[in-house]
């Protein structure tokens, strides 16, 4: 693990401020930190401290780390909610053999808003004097870049295709049940493109997701990996897809017959398992309802599952997210297998794709969500992007509709850099 500047305590102080408008309109430029959902959330800029980490430590390293830095912080904080005082954004890998590791970033200014109340932070290591806060609206672009390229990225969608009939049959041949498959393609813009456009936009399409940005990773995510507030765990699970017609009527009836197939019951009822034998050990008890609703958005309908729990040890956010890393929602049943068919077949580093991405308080309170519908900036080539998406693959699966569905996944983040 390496950490710069070498964990310093942090002094952090949380003052009650008045509306000041969308909170994504508050970023400056430059690297943008972001969870937001409904306008509620947080935004924050600078860095008052960077902890990285790497291979099946990432977690391990920014778990110690985060505890160490909370427990040692000078905390002045009026508001006492959730996400106020010090917090961390954080971003992982979904395999531990990434050369993507994973971050937690200490930002030196953050803005929250909570049910009408809104607050400011600011963060500073070694003991040093907050700079004042001058809070800002930027007007953000109404509109996606024009002239955008998409080609593929690591699979040609056949290749992907033949993939997928690969993977149904190590399916049909009993080696494994569900194995969730993802492909990338890559944008090139026209013009360089401000990631707080990016994220504007999301957040104006796709209300019901979570709008983030952290590390040069932006999208928008429907499926929340685990949320803890005040004792209280929470996990959106969602596998079982449907594409969106744009004609009610008929998305209605797709709706029911999403609600009733035996393929997609199947493949929610391995990741609502994973989550729910992952958050046992930590919680005195969990509830998980007997069907799935579905959850209707802009581009698909999921099959979702809130699955609730009542902490039952001091475990944080981020330790929970750990824990529920990798769900079957985005890496299959059994995961040992389906993580290495996945190693073996998708052709790709999937970087932070998939893997937990939100923020944790000194608390240990926070939200960690599954960075899907997502695209991962270039640090080199602001007009360059790697965008993936991914389809849980069981027994019945059909390459060409998991193609289709891969392609409605991919409309939110396409959409948002390109007219
Ligand atoms: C893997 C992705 O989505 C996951 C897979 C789903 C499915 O196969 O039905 C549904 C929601 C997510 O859990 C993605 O969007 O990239």
């Amino acid at each position: 693990m390496t950490t710069a500047p070498a964990l310093a305590p942090l002094v952090a102080r949380t003052v009650t401020i008045s509306d000041p408008g969308p909170l994504l309109e508050l970023l400056p430029p430059g690297p943008a930190l972001a969870w937001v959902r409904r306008g509620e959330g947080l935004v924050g800029w600078g860095e008052a401290m960077r902890v990285t980490g790497t291979g099946a430590e990432r977690f391990t390293s920014a778990k110690r780390a985060w505890a160490e830095v909370a427990s040692r912080s000078v905390i002045r904080d009026e508001v006492r909610l959730p996400g106020t005082g010090p917090v961390a954004f954080g971003s992982f890998a979904f395999s531990p053999d990434s050369a993507a590791g994973g971050v937690l970033i200490v930002p030196e200014v953050v803005v929250g808003h909570r049910a009408g109340t809104w607050w400011l932070t600011t963060i500073t290591a070694d003991r040093a004097i907050p700079a004042p806060v001058q809070l800002t609206r930027h007007e953000r672009a109404t509109q996606a870049p024009a002239d955008t390229e998409f080609t593929p990225g690591a699979r040609a969608p056949q290749e992907w295709k033949a993939a997928v009939a690969e993977v149904i049959e190590r399916i049909e041949a009993g080696q494994v049940e569900k194995v969730v498959l993802a492909r990338d393609v890559v944008a090139r813009t026209a013009q360089d493109v401000d990631p707080r456009d990016v994220l504007s936009l999301l957040a104006g399409d796709y209300p019901n997701c979570w709008t983030f940005s952290v590390d040069g990773l932006l999208g928008a995510t429907p499926e929340m990996l685990v949320k803890l507030e005040r004792g209280l765990v929470t996990s959106r699970v969602l596998a079982g897809t449907i594409r969106r017609t744009q004609n009610d009527e008929q998305d209605l009836a797709l709706a029911a017959s999403l609600a009733r197939s035996s393929k997609d019951l199947e493949e929610h009822e391995y990741a609502v398992r994973s989550v729910a034998d992952a958050l046992a050990p930590h919680c005195t008890t969990t509830n998980v309802p007997d069907s799935p609703f579905v959850l209707h958005l802009p581009n698909v309908m999921h099959l979702a599952t809130d699955v609730t729990g009542v902490l039952a040890d001091g475990t944080s956010s981020l330790d929970l997210a750990a824990a529920l890393h990798p769900s079957a929602a985005v890496c299959g049943t059994p995961t040992p297998a389906a993580a290495e068919l996945i190693a073996a077949v998708e052709g790709m580093d999937r970087g932070r794709y998939a893997g937990p991405v939100g923020w944790v308080d000194a608390a240990g309170d926070g939200e960690w969500g599954i960075a899907l519908r997502s695209a991962q900036f270039d640090a080199e080539d602001p007009r360059r992007f790697r965008l993936f998406a991914g389809c849980g693959v069981v027994a019945g699966s059909d390459p060409e509709a998991e193609l289709a569905e891969s392609e409605a996944k991919l409309l939110p983040i396409k959409g948002a850099l390109s007219r």
